[in-house]
Formats: C-alpha cells, structure tokens, sequence
C-alpha cells in the first residue's frame, strides 16, 4: 500500500526527558524547528515516568497521524507497543533516538544525531515493517532468553552512565562467566530442537548492544525473524562473534544455530525470563511470530 504523505500533518513528539541523560533536551529547540519543516502541526507531550508514554498513546487515539517515540529503546519499546495496541486507524509511528545503544533506531536507518534524524523524519520516508508478538504483546527488535537477560539485568545503571554502550559488553563478559544452561525445546517449520541451551534470540532487527554482531540477512520486511540458538557459549562462539563470523557466512558452528522463520514455539524448563527490547517482565512458554508490514514507519538513509 503506497501512502501519501502530504497526508500526514499531525505529529505527536512522545518525548522521555531523563532518556540518555538528557541528551535530546540539550538540543531539543533544534530538534522541534526541523520537524516542523517537515509536518504542519507538532505537539510534544513530555512523560515524567515509566509507562505515561502508553497512556499518552491511548489519549492521542484518532486525534494524530504520527507518533514519534523521542528516547532510548525503552521508550521505544513502550510507545510502538502501545501504538501497535491501536487497531482501527493506527497512526505512523517514527523514532527520534535518544537513548544509550538506540538499536531499532539503527534498524531504521535514523542518524544518530537528533537534529540530523528530525530532518530525516521530515523528509517523510514511509514504509511498512515487520514487527514481533509473543503471547499477545507487541516487540520491535528482540526477544530472547537466557545469556541474553541475565545481560541486561546485570547491567549497573553507574557503570551505564560512566561508559554507555560499553556497560553492555562489561555486562556481557560477566554474564559469559556464569551462564547456566537450561532445557529448551524449539518448534518451528524450520528448525526443531530439544535439548539444552544457554541462550535464544529471535530478532527483527540486527542491532544488538548498539553493533551488529550476528544475523547476515536481517531484513525487516521478510515476515521472517531471525533466530540464534546458542547451546553453549563456548571460546570459538565469542571469537566468532567478536570476528564478526556470524554476520558473513556461518549458519551452525560449534554449539549454535542459526534460522530464520515467522512462527516459532518455545517451551523451557525451568520457565525462562523474557527480555523483549530490553524490557523484561513475561515469562515462557511463549509462541514467538513475525507480523509482516504490520507498521506503518518513518525511515532514514543511514548505514551502520
Ligand atoms: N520522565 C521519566 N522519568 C523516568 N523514567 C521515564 C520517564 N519517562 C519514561 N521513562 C521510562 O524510562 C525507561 C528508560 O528509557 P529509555 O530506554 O528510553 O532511556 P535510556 O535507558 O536512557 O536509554 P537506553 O535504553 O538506550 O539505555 C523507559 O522504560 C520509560 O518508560
């Protein structure tokens, strides 16, 4: 379906303040003057705590045609699950990053930089992209269990502010040290498993962490996600992904798996902690799909 954007005048700024330390409130007069190049009528509704940005999604129902999420992937997270919630004339929805790593804005293609990404949202780029659910909630770029969660929850918030996106590799090297294994079984069209496993990732898109360390062929209009099972992390895993092995080529190598499909069932014992774009609050069993050209997003022109 084509759009046209000369459509598309409302734009609704969901704006986090304390995202990235501040970091789009230093810039943020700039910000606002290049969106409104771009769209006849910006509003910017500030949230002052977790979970406001959905509620604000809800209010803004029928009355915008955009919504930009203005903050880190939590925000992100929050406000496209909310505004993937709305079934009857959703609006847009594009990303302003001002987080730490900012990944599903890297998926996108937005610069980093927040002016920079305003003049690329005013250029009104439209496109429909894929989006994940589990279990009747909504994901943009990840979902996983194991190694994974015990990464983002080990993360210092102190350490984070010193080091940003370093403070995911220091939490990643920790985490490598005291992993446990726990029973998996995978069921899906394309791949099928039992057995045990240190981590499942099943993503739409390739950023993780702010880099791009596994995943060739992410696209994120395929219908499909991409999967990794890592059954252990062994030394010649971490060089292959510090190598970047797993982006060229590889599919299997020794203990992980590589697949891509639109529907996968995930069954583990113990029940495993999900972390779905960096926010973890559900537990499996879980049945994990790819809805296909679900958003409709604004996009950027940059490459990481
Ligand atoms: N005014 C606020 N004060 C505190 N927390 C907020 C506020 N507004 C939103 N939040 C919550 O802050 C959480 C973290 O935000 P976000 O991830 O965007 O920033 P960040 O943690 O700085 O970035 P990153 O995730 O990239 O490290 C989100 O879950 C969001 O719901």
């Amino acid at each position: 379906m084509t759009i046209n954007p000369s459509t598309i005048k409302k734009a609704s700024v969901i704006l986090n303040p304390s995202a990235g330390q501040g970091r789009l409130l230093n810039q943020w007069d700039a910000v606002l003057e290049q969106l409104k190049v771009g769209f006849e009528d910006v509003r910017v509704y500030e949230t002052s705590a977790p979970g406001e940005g959905a509620s604000i999604v809800k209010e803004l129902e029928g009355k915008t045609d955009l919504i930009i999420a203005a903050g880190g992937d939590g925000t992100v997270h929050e406000i496209a699950e909310a505004v993937l919630s709305i079934e009857q004339n959703r609006p847009a929805f594009g990303i302003l990053p001002g987080g730490t790593c900012n990944d599903f804005s890297r998926a996108l293609g937005m610069n980093q930089n927040p002016i920079k990404a305003a003049v690329q949202l005013s250029e009104k780029n439209f496109t429909h992209i894929d989006v994940g659910e589990f279990n009747g909630h909504f994901f943009t770029n990840f979902w996983g269990i194991g190694l994974i969660t015990h990464v983002s929850e080990s993360i210092d918030p102190n350490t984070k502010e010193k080091f940003g996106r370093l403070s995911y590799y220091l939490s990643a090297a920790k985490s490598f040290q005291t992993w446990e294994p726990f029973d998996i079984s995978i069921s899906s069209e394309e791949f099928q498993f039992d057995g045990q496993a240190a981590m499942f990732l099943a993503v739409n898109g390739p950023f993780t962490g702010g880099i791009r360390p596994f995943f060739p062929d992410t696209d994120i209009q395929d219908g499909k996600l991409d999967c990794l099972l890592i059954e252990e992390p062994s030394t010649s895993f971490i060089w292959d992904v510090l190598l970047n092995r797993l982006s060229d080529t590889s599919k299997e190598g020794q203990g992980y798996h590589y697949f891509q499909s639109s529907e996968i069932s995930i069954k583990t014992a113990p029940q495993q902690l999900i972390d779905c774009d960096g926010e973890r609050q559900h537990h499996t069993p879980a049945v994990v799909k790819c809805l296909q050209n679900q958003l409709l997003t604004l996009t950027g022109d940059a490459s990481f």
